[in-house]
């Protein structure tokens, strides 16, 4: 377990980003610990690269308090100079170069001698696996050894922080799973913070230790991957964590953590409350995964319906039932859907539902 109260290897305080009149980053404050893996995810737009490129020193914040890489300030100081290196997604290597020359290109730069840099290069490539192939040109390499070669250059110069922006984006499906354990376990053995960026909540669940999830230019939640999975504080985190049902109605009651939310059309159900200031009687949502969904008998926490549809899809089934407050989806992955095809009651476990104010969407 890492040390979450050492130092911070990365601190950002109260940054602003704007481009004339768009705001890239409205106010953001992180960290990253020493060793951490921090996941900024969010859609498109939200704000991510800007906030990479704003730690890396490629753009100057409108505003910031405090910018802090490896223990100092970089506040006015140029790219270069912080200790922090850039992955990304499109690889950036020299194409005229061979593989151990583009890692130790970093090196060179910084007047490391030749002999000494190609051995550190060599080492580098030993822990992505390429030693082998060191002397091969860049356009012999396939995508998954080209990224290998971009962590490696990176790596190699010993930042205090990793930024990856969406370093897996180019690659197939299949590869780009092989390349997150690859990437998790060179992370543990170097013992690097790491700050990744990408869209994808799967990938961000299986890397970070915690996770930053972006909107609109500001942090709509942080947390350990569990808790963004379990404990979505609204609709939008709900809507990104996956959660494929999310119905609206008032908080009519409360009992300690457990809420109970009147849907209409005389629906009232259960679920745990997310925020312990939410008044009886306000507007809220509630949040259901589609496997957490199973059938029900009367009066059990859940609400009345009726089939839609059912499409099987070898390892589940899909089910979509029509109830009073809109359409429910459900995932069945035993192989037995409902039985009773005409009229049934969809419920839940009142901890697998998430309950938060209604907000914006
Ligand atoms: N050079 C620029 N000039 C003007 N606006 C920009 C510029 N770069 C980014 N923006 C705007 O700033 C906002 C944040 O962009 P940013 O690239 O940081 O988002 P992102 O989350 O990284 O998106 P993506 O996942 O698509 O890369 C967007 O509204 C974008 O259009």
């Amino acid at each position: 377990m890492k040390d979450m109260n050492a130092e911070p290897m990365l601190e950002v305080r109260d940054v602003v980003h704007k481009y004339g009149p768009v705001t890239a980053l409205s106010h953001v404050s992180l960290s990253a610990a020493k060793g951490e893996f921090l996941t900024i995810l969010g859609s498109s737009g939200s704000g991510k690269t800007t906030m990479l490129r704003v730690i890396s020193g490629l753009e100057t914040p409108t505003s910031v308090s405090c910018l802090r890489i490896g223990g100092e300030s970089v506040v006015g100081v140029p790219a270069a100079r912080r200790r922090c290196t850039t992955v990304f997604q499109n690889y950036a290597l020299f194409p005229h170069m061979t593989v151990v020359e583009n890692v130790a290109y970093g090196l060179k730069i910084r007047k490391v001698p030749t002999g000494d840099a190609l051995k550190e290069a060599q080492r580098a490539l030993a822990m992505v696996q390429l030693e082998a192939k060191a002397d091969r040109n860049i356009r012999q390499l396939s995508g998954g050894e080209r990224q290998r070669v971009a962590l490696a250059r990176a790596v190699v110069t010993k930042p205090a922080v990793l930024l990856l922006d969406e370093p897996l984006g180019a690659l197939d499906e299949r590869l780009r799973q092989d390349m997150q354990l690859e990437l998790m376990d060179l992370q543990r053995k170097l013992d690097m913070t790491f700050v990744y960026i990408t869209h994808s909540q799967e990938e961000a669940l299986t890397m970070s230790d915690r996770v930053v999830l972006m909107r609109h230019g500001r942090i709509e939640q942080s947390g350990e991957p569990l808790d963004l999975f379990d404990h979505p504080v609204s609709r939008f985190a709900a809507d990104f964590m996956g959660y494929e049902n999310i119905l609206d109605g008032r908080l009519v009651r409360r009992d300690g953590a457990v809420g109970e939310i009147d849907l209409g059309g005389g629906a009232v159900v259960r679920g745990k409350l997310i925020s312990t200031d939410l008044a009886v009687g306000s507007p809220v949502s509630i949040a259901l995964r589609a496997e957490r969904l199973s059938p029900v008998g009367p009066g059990g926490n859940g609400i009345d319906g009726t089939m839609k549809s059912k499409v099987y899809r070898g390892k589940y089934t899909d089910i979509v039932m029509e109830t009073v407050a809109g359409a429910l989806r459900m995932r069945s992955w035993h192989g037995a859907p409902m039985e009773n095809e005409t009229a049934s009651r969809v419920g839940w476990k009142e901890t697998d539902a998430v309950i938060f104010a209604k907000g914006s969407v």
